[in-house]
């Protein structure tokens, strides 16, 4: 019995080699930071010199779907986790019908400008894996760099914050590192423009409850999981007026997207006027949220660092659908702003989540008293690469539209004081939002 195990096991191990790249076929590479720092390792991937936003994420798994992310443009992509690419990339395409939406990861393509791993896997071992990810990166034209310390990295990213850099590739590598006037910065462009669909398309016609999103750059696991649970869904271009097809929809979905949410600002304004005269649910995620709280008359800053990770907490602060206030969730977060906790909130609005790390908001919702059904939260509860502790939230959200389109009232849970649920939670919530009545 033993030697058949062990038998076994040698064999499935032999399936997991996960070496790191052989480097020496491959091209010297430097990161530099526009701070000043350097680090030399070894490219993989497309052979060429890039600009970009250095970030850094705490994912442990899901290297695909961070890097198939459109809300990852414009960014050079530190893993924190040592050993990436072990499991290979996927074939990435699927059907367009009732399940699916045309591709297996985030988007077609590979969004953010570079990666940097620490120990890239060439030998890759999955069931679905088609191609390596070093090959995957050269066929998107993606530099990589590893053999870096991506622990130094982070440690610095995390003190000075989000850094400018420059992956030098190749003879690049040996020239001098870039004046600080020289660094592209992503962020003065308005990436939701680059990525958003430039024309309106369909998907699941036949589903029972129409809903429109607002594409800033949608992840398509967000698109499948309404198509999923049975929504005919529109997907419009990011600045699309609303307001002029809204009474063929029985909600609105606001999605993710790359970039300062402040070029988002004409979307904020078009669904201002949404929310005075229209009363069916809407929900956005992560730049969708950001659009929202905008719209509400919040203001969205500059995190130092962000939040991007598969392990972010997250403390409920009022009750609604499968949410309960005083829960923890864990979930998947990929955000450099969010938006500013003020007190009082704007009249019919209430925080919904504060993130259990850094206290920053991470949903709001309309007051109960509001008459209207609206959420945004910053956090992904549909995340393609788990977990899905808050997926419900697409459920509780197409039962609204469905409940509105028959004229039926979902009861709504009453919001909960967080304190008196679960006090030991909530030590770090700033004071004036400890009651989220
Ligand atoms: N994933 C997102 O939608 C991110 C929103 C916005 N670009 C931010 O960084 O905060």
């Amino acid at each position: 019995m033993l030697a058949r195990n062990l038998t076994r096991i040698a064999r499935l191990s032999r399936g997991f080699a996960t070496h790191a790249l052989s480097t020496s076929a491959s091209l010297p590479a430097v990161l530099h930071l526009k701070t000043g720092q350097s680090f030399a390792g070894r490219s993989f991937g497309a052979p060429k010199s890039i600009w970009g936003e250095t970030v850094f994420s705490t994912s442990i798994t899901s290297y695909t779907e961070s890097m198939t992310d459109p809300s990852y443009r414009g960014q050079i992509l530190v893993f924190t986790t040592p050993l990436i690419g072990n499991y290979g990339v996927p074939h990435n395409k699927t059907p367009v019908d009732d399940k699916d939406v045309g591709v297996v990861l985030e988007s077609e393509r590979i969004q953010c400008s570079a990666v940097v791993v620490a120990d890239v896997a060439e030998k890759f071992s999955h069931y679905t894996a088609v191609e390596s990810l070093s090959s995957w990166c050269a066929r998107n034209g993606v530099p990589g760099i590893t053999g870096v310390d991506t622990r130094a990295i982070t440690r610095l990213l995390r003190d000075q914050g989000t850094t400018l850099g420059r992956l030098a590739v190749g003879a690049d590598a040996s020239f001098a590192p870039p004046r600080t006037e020289e660094y592209w910065d992503p962020t003065t462009e308005n990436l939701v423009d680059q990525v958003s669909t430039k024309t309106p398309y369909e998907l699941n016609p036949k589903g029972d409850v129409k809903i429109a999103v607002l594409d800033f750059g949608a992840k398509a696991n967000i698109l499948r999981s309404l198509v999923r649970r049975g929504a005919a869904v529109t997907v419009l271009p990011w600045n699309f007026d609303f307001n002029k097809i809204r009474d063929q929809y029985d909600g609105l979905f606001l999605s993710n997207g790359p970039g300062d949410p402040n070029h988002c600002m004409p979307a904020a304004l078009n669904l201002r006027r949404t929310l005075q005269e229209w009363d069916k649910p809407i929900f956005g995620i992560c730049m969708g949220h950001q659009v929202i709280g905008m719209a509400a008359g919040l203001e969205a800053y500059r995190m130092t660092f962000g939040n991007r990770g598969h392990n972010q907490p997250v403390l409920a602060l009022a009750s609604s659908g499968s949410i309960k206030a005083g829960r923890v969730y864990v979930t998947s977060q990929n955000h450099q702003y969010a938006l500013k906790l003020q007190d009082p909130f704007p009249a019919g609005w209430e925080p919904f989540f504060i993130n259990c790390n850094d206290s920053s908001v991470e949903g709001i919702k309309s007051t109960a008293d509001s008459g209207k059904k609206v959420w945004g939260v910053q956090f992904h509860p549909e995340s393609a690469g788990g977990p899905l502790d808050t997926i419900e939230m697409f459920t509780d959200f197409l039962a609204e539209c469905r409940a509105h389109k028959l004229h039926l009232n979902v009861p709504r849970h009453q919001p909960m004081d967080a304190a008196k649920v679960a006090p030991e939670l909530v030590h770090k919530t700033p004071q004036r939002v400890a009651v989220a009545a």
